[in-house]
């Protein structure tokens, strides 16, 4: 067997061997932190340390299932499947269903994703009779999403001055009421949230000593990547499982902290020395990932930044290139200028398309480059957004999952009472729901015990409410005789699903029924890979590995050689040779509502840093002068993050950047860009000034149309959106004259001229 131990420098070699006490690997991007949690664990398997005494928290599913697989060829024959090894919120929906009923849980208990949430929180507001307009679902749940992960229950939470005048600020005074209607309404529906999987194993461990006291026995090694997004909640899960060996090793880079807005505390890594007096540090300083342009680019960003841990990082590999920076008009042209670059990196240096990545602040503008890649015919897949499994249809038949193993969840039955049709209108659901209210029970509870008179509606809408009873009733009796994937076959159709769906001729119609049978094969597969892991492959633990998919898992079999596009938030922790980010521009990115702040800019940058660490072999940044926001075109003026990277790993048109020099000079960053136009050398420092509203145009693109009699073939033009191209062909007559334009990036476009702008170039 090859000495794995070898494929390691000597400081990761250090953090592998050293498995007992606390361990701090912090480090930056690259330099093998993830590695060394995979090795350690490999490690640990070869002293003969059992696998499910292992427990190792990732940041999405997918590094977990690569790093097993990687354990298993460092290895050999371990049984690398049944380590504790997932992400937070798996491990402990897998703990809590063990120990749901000491919290009064169901053990089928099911998980809402964000728009159950937000139905919740809409329907207790309007309970409430509160302002819709003030208290804003998204709004209200960030507030709630917050205090859990802070572990402040509802009633602490009243009394929380803080956060009560906080709210007060914001026009939500009653979001304390509605946080505790809110834990009711999951509470009796036996549904938790995303939060309360780990709010709920913090009760559990507090209120239940002995059965932390099982789960501090059960696992002697534990391990966290990530460490530095991680919250309280999940801190302090941690903390209590390692309290008595203290064997606990987490990996991170504060610099990589990016996640505060969703209650990451960077405190946790900062603070590790003082929770675990004795611990050991380790540091790795080589970069293994990135060329030594893209290193030292980085290193200049994260320099800006007040208050980073001093840390040294190095590349060994090539010096590669410099990063470049690309101007495009629009967002439109910058979506043809990216793609055009990946379509000829491809064939110059033969690469696949699994070596592009385009990376983005927000995942609006994801549209511009599907498109670009459409157009081009190149094959790319698009994470986050409008994901497979929030797909209507998909969410309808898991809803009906959901009421089978548990009719008690309450969004799930309203989802699909009345989808498809069976007369049960909103006159009747808010009889019925009134009813449960009243009584304290739930809808279904209501369903199937109340008459007519009780809930004063007519016996023919009785008759069909018992029916949709009866149906969940027949579906649920056979959850234990049934495979998965035979029950799920026999909802998608008996449910009428199906049948709605085929009376739907359209190219999306059919599109939903694929989409359907795509998710009938999924769990097929699903049961295949359970049962040859020995475990029983039900619906309930089907429909959890569906609820906690993140971003990132979110791949199909055919989706690997591919060109990424995802944001730069769930990019974390992963690698391209070449990279994009896009929209580098001032009030994108930075955000427009980070620019006030020092502490959420430093957040921002801290962004950037972990988009630029991304690459291996090229980084490309671009901006876009102009683009549609809210439906109005604006400009926008290179990011000032452009100005963080030190002159000489960039290479950029120092024009491009002239175009934003400033009226007044206050907070400008010097700098002087390497020159690669023609310019004129003697171009003093460039200046740019960061202060004023992104959006207000701030620069004049100067687009005095020209008159249609100059447009004649051969003439070089430029158009707002399309940027630069050359006139091939014209034809009609004024008004409707029409030119064919060849442009330089975004290809051959006809245009009417009396509403196209095009300038003359000369
Ligand atoms: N000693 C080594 N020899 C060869 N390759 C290495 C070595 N250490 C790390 N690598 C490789 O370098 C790349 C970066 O490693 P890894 O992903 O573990 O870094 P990281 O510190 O976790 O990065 P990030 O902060 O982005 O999560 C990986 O491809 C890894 O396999
Ligand atoms: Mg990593």
């Amino acid at each position: 067997m090859q000495n794995y131990l070898d494929e390691l420098n000597e400081a990761q070699r250090s953090a592998v061997v050293e498995t007992e006490g606390p361990s701090l690997v912090i480090a930056g991007a690259g330099s093998g932190k993830t590695r060394v949690l995979t090795y350690r664990i490999a490690h640990l398997l070869q002293q003969e340390v059992k696998p499910y005494r292992i427990l190792a928290l990732t940041f999405t599913n997918k590094a977990a299932r690569e790093m097993k697989e990687r354990i298993a060829t460092v290895v050999g024959q371990h049984n690398a499947s049944s380590l504790w090894m997932g992400t937070f919120h798996s491990i402990f929906a897998r703990i809590l269903r063990f120990e749901s009923k000491h919290l009064g849980y169901p053990s089928s208990f099911t998980i809402y994703d964000t728009t159950d949430s937000k139905n919740l929180v809409k329907s207790i507001v309007k309970k409430m009779k509160l302002n819709e307009k003030a208290y804003k679902p998204g709004s209200v749940l960030s507030r709630i999403s917050s205090a859990k992960n802070d572990l402040v229950t509802p009633v602490a939470y009243a009394r929380d001055a803080n956060r009560i005048s906080a709210d007060k600020a914001s026009q939500m005074p009653m979001v304390y009421e509605i946080y505790s209607q809110y834990m009711r309404e999951c509470y009796k529906s036996g549904v938790m949230d995303f939060d309360d999987l780990l709010l709920n194993t913090n009760i559990l461990f507090r209120d239940f000593p002995d059965i932390l006291q099982k789960y501090q026995h059960q696992y002697d090694y534990i391990m966290v990547d990530e460490y530095q997004d991680t919250n309280f909640s999940q801190y302090l899960i941690i903390k209590k499982l390692a309290e008595n060996h203290k064997n606990i090793c987490v990996v991170g880079d504060d610099a990589q902290s990016i996640y505060s807005f969703r209650g990451a505390k960077i405190e946790n890594i900062l603070n590790f020395r003082n929770d675990y007096p004795g611990y050991k540090i380790f540091k790795l300083e080589q970069n293994y990932r990135s060329s030594q342009n893209i290193v030292n680019a980085a290193n200049s960003i994260i320099d800006k930044n007040q208050g980073q841990i001093q840390k040294n990082v190095f590349s060994e590999n090539q010096i590669g290139n410099p990063i470049r920076v690309l101007k495009a008009y629009s967002d439109v042209e910058e979506g043809f200028l990216i793609t055009n670059d990946i379509y000829e990196k491809r064939m110059k240096y033969q690469q696949e398309f699994k070596d592009f990545a385009i990376l983005y602040r927000t995942n609006a503008q994801s549209r511009v480059f599907e498109e670009a890649l459409r157009k081009k015919n190149l094959p790319y897949k698009i994470y986050g957004g409008l994901s497979f499994y929030q797909r209507k249809e998909i969410k309808d038949l898991l809803a009906y999952f959901r009421l089978t193993v548990n009719p008690a969840d309450q969004e799930a039955l309203k989802r699909v009472i009345n989808y498809p049709a069976r007369g049960i209108g909103k006159t009747t659901m808010d009889k019925v729901t009134a009813a449960a209210d009243a009584s304290g029970k739930t809808i279904w509870e209501i369903l199937l015990n109340a008459s007519a008179t009780q809930l004063n509606v007519n016996a023919g809408t009785l008759k069909k409410l018992h029916a949709f009873v009866a149906l969940i009733a027949r579906f649920a009796a056979q959850l234990e005789q049934l495979s998965a994937y035979e029950l799920a076959a026999d909802i998608a159709s008996a449910s009428g699903i199906m049948h709605d769906l085929h009376g739907d001729k359209s190219i999306e119609g059919q599109g939903r029924i694929d989409n359907i049978n795509e998710l009938l094969n999924g769990i097929k597969d699903f049961s295949t890979t359970k049962q040859e892991e020995g475990i029983t492959p039900s619906l309930v633990t089907f429909l959890e590995e569906v609820s906690l998919l993140t971003d990132q898992d979110n791949e199909g079999e055919d989706d690997i050689n591919k060109i990424t596009l995802m944001t730069i938030h769930s990019a974390k922790g992963l690698e391209f040779k070449n990279v994009y980010i896009v929209g580098v521009e001032e009030g994108l990115f930075p955000s427009l509502q980070s620019v006030d702040s020092e502490k959420a800019l430093e957040e921002e940058r801290r962004l950037f840093y972990v988009a630029v660490t991304r690459a291996e072999e090229n980084a490309t940044i671009s901006f876009a002068r102009s683009r549609y926001k809210y439906g109005e075109l604006t400009y926008s003026r290179p990011s000032r993050f452009i100005g963080d990277i030190d002159q000489s790993y960039l290479e950029v048109n120092a024009e491009d950047i002239t175009s934003v020099q400033p009226k007044n000079n206050t907070a400008s960053i010097p700098r002087n860009f390497r020159k690669v136009g023609n310019q004129p050398s003697d171009r003093p420092n460039i200046k740019m000034n960061y202060s004023g509203s992104p959006t207000k145009p701030k620069i004049n693109l100067n687009f005095n149309a020209a008159t249609p009699d100059q447009i004649v073939p051969g003439v070089k033009v430029e158009h707002e959106r399309f940027g630069r191209g050359k006139v091939i062909n014209v034809e009609g007559l004024e008004p409707n004259r029409k030119a064919t334009v060849a442009f330089e990036n975004a290809g051959q476009k006809q245009l009417l001229l009396k509403f196209a702008k095009l300038k003359i170039l000369t």
